[in-house]
C-alpha cells in the first residue's frame, strides 16, 4: 500500500502550515516525519488520515485519490501520543472496539483478540482497565486495537512521546518488529532523531511546513542538503569564520562555514601537519563516550568526542592544550543556508 502526496499545501488563517508537500511512501516501509515543533509534522500526517483537508495538491493511498475521501474509507490505523483508549472498556474491549463496531462475527472478534493480545505480548491483560495499566502497556493496546481492523496503513503521531527514555526504546524497538512482521506501511512522527534513526527506512526532515530532505537515517545523516538538515540530525560545530581561524593552513580557505560533526575531530597531545591547537576547558562523561569543549584561537568553543579509550589514553587534563585535526568537513553552498538561518535559534 503506498502513500503519495503531491503538492500539497495547508494554511492554518494566514499561517501556512503546510507548503508544497511531495512525498512518496512506498509500500511496506516505515517512515519518520522529524521536524522541530510546529514544523507540520502532525498536520501532514492528519491530512493523509483526513482528519484535515488540504488547501490544494492530492494523496493517493493505494493509486486511489484519497484527497477527499471519507475517513473511514481510507483503511488507515491512527495512534496518538496520549493513548486514547476507553477508560471504562477492559482492554479486550478496548482491542475489540472497532470491530464491533463493523459488527464482525463475534467468534471472529474474539480470535482476532487474543492473537493482538499475543502480538502486543499482553496475554493475561485482556481484563484489565487502561487505568490498571503502565503507559507502555496503554500504548501497546492503543495499536493493537488500530491493528485490529487489518488497517493497510498506520499512522502514528508521536506514539511514545509521553513515555520515559527506557520503555520508549523497547518500545520504538517492537515497533520496527511488528511493522516488519505485520507487512504494513506505516508513517510516523517525531520531534526525536535517535527515535527516528533507530527505527525508520526513510526520514523526512521538515521544517517550516516543507521538507528540507528525504533519505535513509544514513543519508541525511552524512550527506545532509542543507545546514538546518545537518544540525537537526546530529551534534555539529559550525566554525563561522573560517578565514579568521583555519586559514592558517588548517583547511582549504573558504567563505563559507565550515560544520564539523563532534566525533570528526581526531585529538591528540602532539600537533599532526594540519592541526589545530585548542585549549581543553571542559570534560562530560556521556557514558559510552567523552566530550570535550574545546577553545580555538579566536575563542570559538568547539565540542570534540572521543571514546572512553582514546580519552584514557591521551590521559588529559583541564586547561591543557591539544590538537584538533577535522576529518571530514561539510560546507554549503549559500543559499542553501536559509533554512538554516530562519530556524536557528530553534536547534542551537
Ligand atoms: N487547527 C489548527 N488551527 C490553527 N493552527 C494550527 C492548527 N493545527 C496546527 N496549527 C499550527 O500549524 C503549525 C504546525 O503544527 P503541527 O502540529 O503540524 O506541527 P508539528 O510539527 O507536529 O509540531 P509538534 O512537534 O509540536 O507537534 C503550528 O504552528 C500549529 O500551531
Amino acid at each position: 500500500m503506498s502513500i503519495t502526496v503531491s503538492q500539497v499545501s495547508k494554511k492554518f488563517g494566514n499561517f501556512q502550515a503546510l507548503d508544497q508537500i511531495d512525498l512518496t511512501v512506498e509500500p511496506g516501509t516505515l517512515v519518520a516525519l522529524l521536524g522541530p515543533s510546529g514544523s507540520g509534522k502532525s498536520t501532514l500526517l492528519r491530512t493523509i488520515a483526513g482528519l484535515e483537508t488540504p488547501d490544494t495538491g492530492k494523496i493517493t493511498i493505494n493509486h486511489r485519490d484519497a484527497t477527499h475521501l471519507d475517513i473511514r474509507k481510507r483503511n488507515i490505523g491512527f495512534v496518538f501520543q496520549h493513548y486514547a483508549l476507553f477508560k471504562h472498556l477492559t482492554v479486550r474491549q478496548n482491542i475489540a472496539f472497532g470491530l464491533d463496531i463493523r459488527k464482525k462475527p463475534r467468534k471472529l472478534i474474539k480470535q482476532k483478540v487474543e492473537e493482538l493480545l499475543e502480538l502486543i505480548q499482553l496475554q493475561g491483560f485482556g481484563d484489565r482497565y487502561p487505568s490498571q495499566l503502565s503507559g507502555g502497556q496503554r500504548q501497546r493496546v492503543a495499536l493493537a486495537r488500530a491493528l485490529a481492523v487489518q488497517p493497510e496503513v498506520l499512522l502514528l503521531d508521536e506514539p511514545f512521546g509521553a513515555l520515559d527514555a527506557k520503555v520508549r526504546q523497547e518500545l520504538r524497538n517492537w515497533l520496527r518488529r511488528l511493522h516488519d512482521e505485520v507487512h504494513l506501511t506505516s508513517l510516523f512522527v517525531t520531534h526525536d532523531r535517535e527515535e527516528a534513526m533507530a527505527v525508520a527506512d526513510k526520514i523526512v526532515v521538515m521544517n517550516q511546513g516543507r521538507i528540507e530532505q528525504i533519505g535513509t537515517p544514513a543519508e541525511v545523516y552524512d550527506r545532509p542538503a542543507n545546514p538546518f538538515v545537518m544540525s537537526f540530525v546530529g551534534e555539529v560545530n559550525i566554525i563561522p569564520d573560517t578565514l579568521a581561524v583555519f586559514n592558517k593552513g588548517y583547511l582549504p580557505s573558504s567563505s563559507l562555514p565550515a560544520f564539523i560533526r563532534p566525533h570528526d575531530f581526531e585529538v591528540n597531545n602532539l600537533p599532526t601537519k594540519n592541526s589545530i591547537p585548542a585549549t581543553l576547558k571542559r570534560i562530560t562523561h556521556l557514558g559510552w563516550e567523552i566530550q570535550l569543549e574545546l577553545v580555538l584561537p579566536g575563542d570559538l568553543t568547539v565540542t570534540a568526542h572521543l571514546s572512553r579509550e582514546k580519552f584514557t589514553q591521551l590521559d588529559l587534563e583541564l586547561g591543557q592544550e591539544v590538537y584538533l585535526q577535522p576529518r571530514q568537513v561539510q560546507r554549503f553552498e549559500e543559499e542553501q543556508h536559509h533554512a538554516y538561518l530562519t530556524a536557528n535559534n530553534q536547534i542551537l
